[in-house]
């Protein structure tokens, strides 16, 4: 089963969108690439697009590739495995089983036909991030109209929710030149910006594209690379080239830390920033922090006061605020969802992480998730922020009440059987807990009643523009 990042290769591949390539590389190539930035003959190649599978896998002749949700979408022909390291890896061609199915599909023709469709002259290609506005497509419009050049905007498909950005720069069509191409392309990203960059330039130059619009430095590739020129908004409030602009009449525009502000406030996009329809769009693609989902993760010993807290929040803002609470509970957890996990370091993590994927999903649409297990481990606690940061919101809070005071309380009689050895992998007794050095608030339970901590938990929400302001009874 192919993870995210390997169905996006094979899509490409399938395309011809990764072309000289039509399949994983084999050990050679993939040397080569690494060592020379260039295939085994001596093609530039920026990036090693291979495959890991297990032993038994590698000795196959051909493999079936499936999607995550283990349907069949492609047949690796595996002429060249090769190992590395105590890692096994397929090579070969790829050819498509059945109709392709990927996100968006009818929306990308293969890299020929879109090739024959944009070429014979100049070909521009933008390859955006975010939504285009105003200001960029001023910029597109100018470099088209100097140049001579058909449009080709590659929207790469990545990021929680890659249709949304393909949704935003779609109403931005009718403001591109005419007969503009714009494509969705699920190009994953490479963990080395600077190779990220340039497999972007190949996958441009197989769709067609002669030059690139980019802000980087320009680096030898497969297309020439084309600076954005200085547009500037003019007394009207329209976009034109700067040339024409004298200083006097023009007016500021808006920085992306700027329009970050304004959609995490619900705050509208100015009209001349943007048209309504992209607005709309980018607002779905970013919605204002009250609407989006966020997580609360309180960590800490056993009897710390996780649960209570926990519990008391809830109350909190199921009174208070609009969204569904979901309570992810240490006890409740493991009778369900962690059901048979014990408390050995591997149990641990795997119990707090599936916690934490529950809690993104629940972020992810939007709901409150408060989570409430020990998490001794910064690895998993990590783990869980990344999980949901890629959603939503994440606040990490230590309940930091003292060993001495948990084990005072001794509400179930575990600290008690820990130290007399009845009770073995004891959290602070005979197991570790990794003090966390990144919590977002530290609450220590011994010194500070159930209400005021609730409150810190709450004043901190609103801080970071999570929940509105609401008056206490
Ligand atoms: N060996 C050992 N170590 C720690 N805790 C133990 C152990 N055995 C049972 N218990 C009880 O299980 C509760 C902790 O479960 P968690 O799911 O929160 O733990 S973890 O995050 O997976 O470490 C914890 O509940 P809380 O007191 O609510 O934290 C304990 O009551
Ligand atoms: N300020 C406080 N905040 C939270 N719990 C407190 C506080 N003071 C005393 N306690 C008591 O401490 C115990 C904490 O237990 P619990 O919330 O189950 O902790 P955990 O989930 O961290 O194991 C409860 O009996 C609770 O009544």
């Amino acid at each position: 089963m192919l993870d995210n990042a390997e169905m996006s290769d094979v899509e490409l591949l399938l395309d011809g969108a990764f072309g000289p390539l039509r399949g994983f590389l084999g050990a050679e190539d993939a040397t080569a690439v690494r060592t020379r930035g260039c295939l085994a003959d001596g093609a530039p190649w920026p990036e090693p697009v291979t495959l890991p599978v297990c032993a038994e896998t590698a000795a196959a002749e051909e493999i079936e590739l499936r999607d995550g949700e283990d349907a069949p979408v492609a047949v690796l022909r595996n002429e060249a495995p090769w190992s590395e390291n105590g890692c096994h890896y397929a090579a070969g061609p790829v050819r498509a089983t059945g109709e392709p199915a990927g996100a968006l599909r009818r929306l990308r023709p293969s890299a020929a036909e879109v090739r024959r469709r944009v070429g014979g002259g100049p070909v521009l290609a933008v390859l955006p991030a975010e939504p285009l506005h105003h200001r960029e497509l001023a910029q597109i419009r100018e470099l088209a109209r100097t140049r001579g050049a058909h449009v080709l905007v590659l929207v790469r498909m990545t990021g929680p929710r890659p249709e949304l950005l393909v949704q935003a720069v779609l109403a931005a069509g009718p403001h591109l030149p005419e007969s503009s191409t714009i494509l969705p392309v699920p190009l994953a990203r490479r963990s080395d910006p600077a190779r990220d960059a340039l497999l972007a330039a190949h996958v441009a130059a197989a769709y067609g594209a002669t030059h690139l619009i980019t802000d980087e430095t320009p680096r030898p590739g497969p297309v020439a690379p084309v600076e954005p020129p200085p547009v500037v908004r003019d007394a009207e409030d329209r976009w034109r080239p700067a040339a024409e602009v004298p200083p006097p009449r023009r007016r500021p525009g808006l920085g992306g830390e700027q329009v970050r502000e304004l959609l995490d406030r619900g705050d509208p996009l100015p009209a001349w920033f943007t048209t309504p329809a992209i607005a709309e769009q980018q607002r779905r693609l970013h919605p204002p922090l009250r609407e989006r989902g966020f997580t609360v993760l309180f960590t800490g010993l056993s009897g710390a006061g996780k649960s209570t807290l926990a519990r008391a929040l809830r109350d909190e803002l199921s009174r208070h605020d609009h969204r569904a609470v979901t309570l992810l509970d240490g006890d409740v957890v493991r009778r369900t969802l962690c059901a048979g996990l014990g408390f050995s370091a591997e149990d641990r993590s795997r119990n707090v992480q599936r916690i934490g994927y529950v809690a993104a999903e629940v972020t992810r649409h939007g709901g409150t998730a408060i989570c409430a297990p020990i998490a001794p481990y910064r690895h998993d606690r990590d783990a869980v922020r990344r999980m949901v940061r890629e959603v939503g919101g994440f606040v990490l809070v230590y309940v930091a009440t003292p060993l001495s005071e948990c084990e005072r309380r001794d509400r179930k009689g575990l600290y008690r059987a820990a130290r007399t050895g009845r009770l073995p992998e004891f959290t602070g007794i005979s197991a570790s807990y990794e003090v966390p050095e990144d919590a977002d608030l530290v609450l220590d339970t011994s010194v500070l009643d159930r209400d005021a901590a609730v409150a810190g938990v709450v004043a901190l929400l609103r801080e970071r523009g999570w929940v509105r302001p609401w008056t206490s009874e």
